[in-house]
């Protein structure tokens, strides 16, 4: 009998749906409703952590009383010390959009693995740089009206239209979209599931 545990992602993204998706695992989706406030003098590293372990956290109670890994995730970018999360309206948008343009960046995703209910957690980040072309204003307002930056970390998805406007990036790919895969295949090694068994 197989004895590892469930899955479970603390998330209502659906980018992190479809690339836990690709590993092939079975998995449960718990929305969770955590609080995302944190101290204007937290570091990058420490908002994406924090954040990660408490939308893990914010489903426990409704994970019920099984064997199971709660995986919690937050991503955020960070240009010149200042943190772009979602933008509030297209305003906000067309502000991070003016911003990032012509520069480079980095992209912080935290991912928090909490065992249930033995109480083990892992908590680990990972950054990725990336380097956007420059934009014209016309072409800032043509992107934000596809309606694509409205629920994303620094108002651009690499993974839709977004990706021509980005000339290369260092770094896991799929921590821009918002969940490290090789970095999360790792963590989960450590609660005795395997992606790749023999
Ligand atoms: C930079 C970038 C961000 N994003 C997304 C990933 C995240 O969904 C979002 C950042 O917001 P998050 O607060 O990390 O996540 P979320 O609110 O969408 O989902 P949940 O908290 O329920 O897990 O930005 C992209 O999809 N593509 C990108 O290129």
């Amino acid at each position: 009998m197989d004895n590892s545990p469930l899955i479970i992602l603390a998330s209502g993204s659906p980018r992190r749906r479809e690339l836990l998706s690709l590993l092939g695992l079975p998995f449960e989706v718990i929305t969770s409703e955590a609080d995302e406030s944190t101290p204007p003098d937290w570091t990058p590293e420490r908002i994406v952590r924090s954040l990660a372990l408490r939308k893990a956290e914010a489903v426990v109670a409704t994970a019920g009383e099984r064997n199971a890994v709660i995986i919690g995730s937050d991503t955020i970018v960070v240009l010149d010390n200042t943190v772009l999360g979602k933008p509030v309206d297209k305003l906000d948008s067309k502000a991070m959009l003016t911003r990032l343009q012509g520069r480079t960046h980095k992209v912080y995703t935290g991912v928090a693995c909490l065992g249930f209910p033995n109480g083990k957690t892992i908590v680990e980040h990972r950054v990725t740089s990336v380097t956007m072309r420059a934009m014209t204003e016309e072409e800032i307002a043509a992107y934000i009206a596809t309606g694509e930056p409205a629920d994303k970390a620094g108002s651009y998805a690499i993974q839709g239209l977004g990706s021509i406007l980005v000339e290369r990036i260092e770094g896991c790919y799929f921590n821009v979209v918002g969940l490290p895969l090789s970095l999360l295949g790792e963590m989960l090694s450590e609660f005795g599931i395997t992606v790749l068994s023999r």
